[in-house]
C-alpha cells in the first residue's frame, strides 16, 4: 500500500446540505496492490514504482482540479468561466465512494498494466474523520 495526498474541489449534486456547494478537500488516498510473485529482491512492486504511477496520475488529473460529475452542466460551466481552470469530469457524482470506485476500476488497471501488480483496494479519505473504501470481490 502507498498513501498519497492531493487537493481538489468538488460538489455533490442533490446533497441536502452544504455539500451541494462548490468546496474543496485535502484528500488522502491509499492504494493497495497485490501480485502473483515476489521478484528476486522480495518485492511485489517497488514502492517507488507505485509512487511514480499513482502520484503521476493524481498530479496530472486530480491535484488542484475541480472533480465534477459529467452531468453537472451548471457546475462545469461555472468553473469553465474562470481562467485558468482545471476540471476532471467524473462519470458519477464525486462522493468519496465514487472517486474510490473510479480509481480502483478505471484508473489503476491502466496505470499498473505492465507492472505485474494490480490494485485490489482503495481507501479515500475526504477528511481526517471520513473515508470510503472499495475492494474487488474475491
Ligand atoms: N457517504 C458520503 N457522504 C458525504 C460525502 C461523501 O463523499 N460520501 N461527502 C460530503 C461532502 O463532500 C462534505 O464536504 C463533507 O460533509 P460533512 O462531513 O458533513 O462535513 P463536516 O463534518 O465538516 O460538517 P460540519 O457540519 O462542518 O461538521 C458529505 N457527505
Amino acid at each position: 500500500m502507498r498513501r498519497f495526498s492531493f487537493c481538489a474541489g468538488h460538489r455533490l449534486v442533490g446533497h441536502e446540505g452544504k455539500c451541494q456547494n462548490l468546496h474543496g478537500h485535502n484528500y488522502v488516498v491509499e492504494i493497495y496492490v497485490t501480485g502473483r510473485e515476489q521478484d528476486e529482491v522480495g518485492r511485489i512492486l517497488d514502492f517507488k514504482m507505485l509512487k511514480t504511477r499513482c502520484k503521476g496520475w493524481l498530479d496530472e488529473n486530480w491535484d488542484h482540479a475541480f472533480i465534477l460529475w459529467n452531468q453537472d452542466e451548471n457546475g462545469l460551466n461555472a468553473i469553465r468561466q474562470s481562467e485558468p481552470h482545471r476540471i476532471y469530469e467524473l462519470p458519477s457524482n464525486p462522493t468519496a465512494e465514487n472517486m474510490a470506485i473510479h480509481l480502483l476500476h478505471e484508473v489503476c488497471p491502466k496505470i499498473l498494466v505492465d507492472t505485474g501488480a494490480s490494485a485490489y483496494k482503495v481507501r479515500l479519505w475526504e477528511s481526517e474523520e471520513t473515508c470510503a473504501e472499495v475492494e474487488l470481490d474475491s
